[in-house]
């Protein structure tokens, strides 16, 4: 995907960087749980207006892990996650800066908006999403875009402004929460499994429409998945997580067409028909 470097002035009074999108940074991230890292020494940059990044990797790798540590839900045990030179695990305690962090950097998780930060299921759409344009409202991020613009950029139709958010189906909810991270016009956007309860035909379209936004507005998009196809489409580089260490990077068919570990041997051996003809 080509990429350009166009953006509009960051508008959230931080002088040093007021014309700069910031960058993401994990340097030498160790993480874990319960004391135990798994997650080892990953580097990885997400920088706005730069080409989309992927992750791949067997279950249990550590992938949903990183994003955490990016959120900085879990803290590092060594390295650090930055974002405008603030380290990420300790912004959560300063009311402003997270606001600005959240509204900066938003993710969409598999399960959509269940258990999303903030999000009363029991609302209607139509509240929830007038909420979150005004929460980036009050951030100085609002989007563009009205709520039923909103709706229809993920392929939700304005018929869903009245419906309870608890009684959406699995893939209506992971467009909905794609819709709310796209209210704060983010600069940096993590997918964890963003689209596993999208039927094809709608997967091809959101995926459409995003990758398109992405490009426009230069948002820094990193895509956890472990549909390989996915990660091509949006991502030219992709690395390969085994273990919680990335073993391989690059232009994933490439990647796949010449494997240099064992886990991504085994990655192109499982690989869908589909994917093992692109090599
Ligand atoms: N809250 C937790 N407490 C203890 N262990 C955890 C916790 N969350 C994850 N783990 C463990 O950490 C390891 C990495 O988990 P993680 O969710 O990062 O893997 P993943 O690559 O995202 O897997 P999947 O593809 O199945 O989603 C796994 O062994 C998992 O069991």
């Amino acid at each position: 995907m080509e990429r350009r470097g166009a953006h509009g002035p960051a508008t959230d009074g931080r002088q040093s960087m007021a014309k700069e999108p910031t960058p993401l940074r994990a340097r030498d991230l160790w993480a874990g749980h319960v004391g135990r890292d798994v997650v080892r020494g990953v580097d990885l940059e997400l920088v706005p207006g730069a080409a989309p990044v992927g992750i791949a990797g067997e279950s249990g790798s550590g992938k949903t892990t990183i994003v955490q540590a990016l959120l900085g839900t879990i803290k590092p045990s060594r390295g650090n996650v930055s974002w405008g030179g603030q380290t990420v695990s300790r912004i959560g305690r300063v009311g402003a800066t997270k606001k600005q962090f959240k509204a900066h950097v938003r993710a969409v998780r598999q399960y959509g908006i269940e258990g999303a930060d903030g999000v009363d299921p029991h609302k209607s759409v139509e509240k929830a999403v007038a909420r979150a344009l005004a929460d980036a409202r009050k951030a100085g991020r609002s989007s563009s875009r009205s709520a039923v613009e909103l709706l229809e950029l993920v392929g939700l139709a304005d018929r869903h402004l009245d419906r309870v958010m608890r009684t959406l189906s699995g893939g209506e909810k992971q467009r909905l929460a794609l819709a709310f991270a796209l209210a704060t016009r983010p600069e940096v956007l993590l997918l964890d499994e963003p689209f596993t309860a999208l039927d094809p035909n709608t997967r091809a379209e959101v995926v459409g429409r995003l990758r398109a936004i992405v490009e426009s507005e230069g948002i820094a998009l990193l895509v956890v998945s472990h549909d390989l196809e996915l990660l091509e489409r949006l991502c030219p580089t992709v690395h390969i997580l085994a273990d919680g260490v990335f073993v391989q990077s690059g232009p994933l068919r490439d990647v796949l067409a010449q494997p240099a570990h064992p886990a991504v041997k085994d990655l192109a051996d499982a690989a869908p028909l589909a994917v093992q003809r692109w090599s």
